[in-house]
């Protein structure tokens, strides 16, 4: 699996040794009183160390999907798998200690320090004394939160950025193959959010989880998933697939509606500047050039900030062609995307 990081360079993601697969057969939720299913007979295969982002709108069952995969919703019918195994037949508590879970709310414990808090399962877990304290300054490193300000503040003294970096923190603490995210970043402003996004994705391209992320933004679905599943009422899939095959090719009005504006665009962001077909260098000294791993958004925004009819193209400091608009047309229409599709 291959994927474009937020600096525009591809990068090999590989399932982290332990990932498995999520397989959810057929699974109903109709909540007590309720006229109609919340969930109504969903089925997805989640590969091992897969991100798949589930969107759609307010209401339509995502968070009840999610949920009933570490049972804190028990479904009405159906079967889920973890690895093979029925998580119906495990004892939830148990089960619940296996699936790492982050939420929009963080839900830190507010009389707790944060060290304590990142150690919560692994005290569960019986870990010793030394080996939490280990994984507690290892997890807020990853999370980029220096040990020595942070492990001894409480929630209360942290902003919200850094309570959600805590929230991840502790969801991985006692290293689950599993991850439920429930719009981890919904409650962030625009700036951190973009932040905690691109954080996010440099930690995913090491630890390789097995990811279910709920949100409804679809922006983010496009920049986090491998693949995206667009649900409507009841949790229906009107599609699933790579964020760039839903861009090129989407199922139905309902999707070409949450696409929204700008469906090219979007496109492009996802395809690397070499997937395009380079002319020959410029030959102009000191030209603005953008480089071969950054995507074919960031040449447009090149193009349009110079006004220059093409720009140079540079690998590791070197220029390797040119590019313009006919290219990156072309690129569009002639070429399949590839990245964030599984290879
Ligand atoms: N405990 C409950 N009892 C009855 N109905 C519920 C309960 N929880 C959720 N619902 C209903 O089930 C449907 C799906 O809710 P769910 O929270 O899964 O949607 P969602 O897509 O996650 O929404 P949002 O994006 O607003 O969080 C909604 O119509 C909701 O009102």
């Amino acid at each position: 699996m291959t994927e474009i990081t937020e600096t525009g360079s591809l990068s090999a993601r590989p399932a982290s040794e332990g990932a498995v697969g999520i397989e959810l057969d057929e699974v109903s939720k109709v909540y007590p009183g309720q006229p109609v299913p919340a969930v109504e007979r969903f089925s997805m295969t989640i590969e091992p160390g897969e991100l798949v982002m589930l969107v759609g709108p307010s209401g339509c069952g995502k968070t009840t999907t999610m949920k009933m995969i570490n049972r804190i919703i028990e479904p009405s019918s159906g079967a889920i798998r973890i690895d093979g195994r029925d998580v119906l037949s495990l004892n939830p508590n148990e089960l619940r200690r296996h699936i790492g879970y982050v939420i929009q709310q963080i839900g830190l414990f507010p009389h707790l320090t944060i060290a304590e808090n990142i150690a919560t399962v692994p005290r569960l877990l019986g870990w010793s004394k030394q080996r939490t304290a280990e994984r507690v300054e290892e997890l807020l490193t990853t999370v980029q939160l220096d040990p020595g300000v942070f492990a001894k503040r409480y929630p209360r003294q942290l902003s919200g950025g850094q309570q959600q970096r805590v929230g991840v923190a502790r969801a991985l603490a006692a290293d689950p193959p599993v991850m439920l995210m429930d719009e981890p970043f919904g409650a962030t402003d625009p700036i951190t959010r973009e932040k905690l996004q691109a954080e996010f994705l440099r930690l995913q391209a090491e630890i390789g989880k097995t990811i279910i992320f709920v949100t409804h933004d679809f922006e983010e679905a496009i920049r986090l998933g491998d693949r995206i599943a667009v649900l409507s009422e009841r949790s229906r899939i009107e599609q699933f697939d790579t964020p760039a095959n839903i861009l090129a090719a989407p199922a139905n009005d309902y999707v070409s509606s949450f696409i929204g504006q700008g469906a090219a665009l979007k496109r492009l962001a996802l395809i690397p500047v070499v997937d395009a077909k380079l002319g020959q260098p410029t030959g102009i000294d000191g030209s603005a050039s953008v480089d071969a791993a950054a995507s074919l958004r960031d040449a447009i925004d090149l193009l349009v900030l110079t006004g220059a009819e093409r720009v140079d193209v540079s690998d590791a400091g070197r220029v390797v062609g040119s590019i313009n608009h006919a290219a990156i047309s072309a690129a569009l229409g002639g070429v399949a995307p590839r990245i964030r599709e599984r290879g």
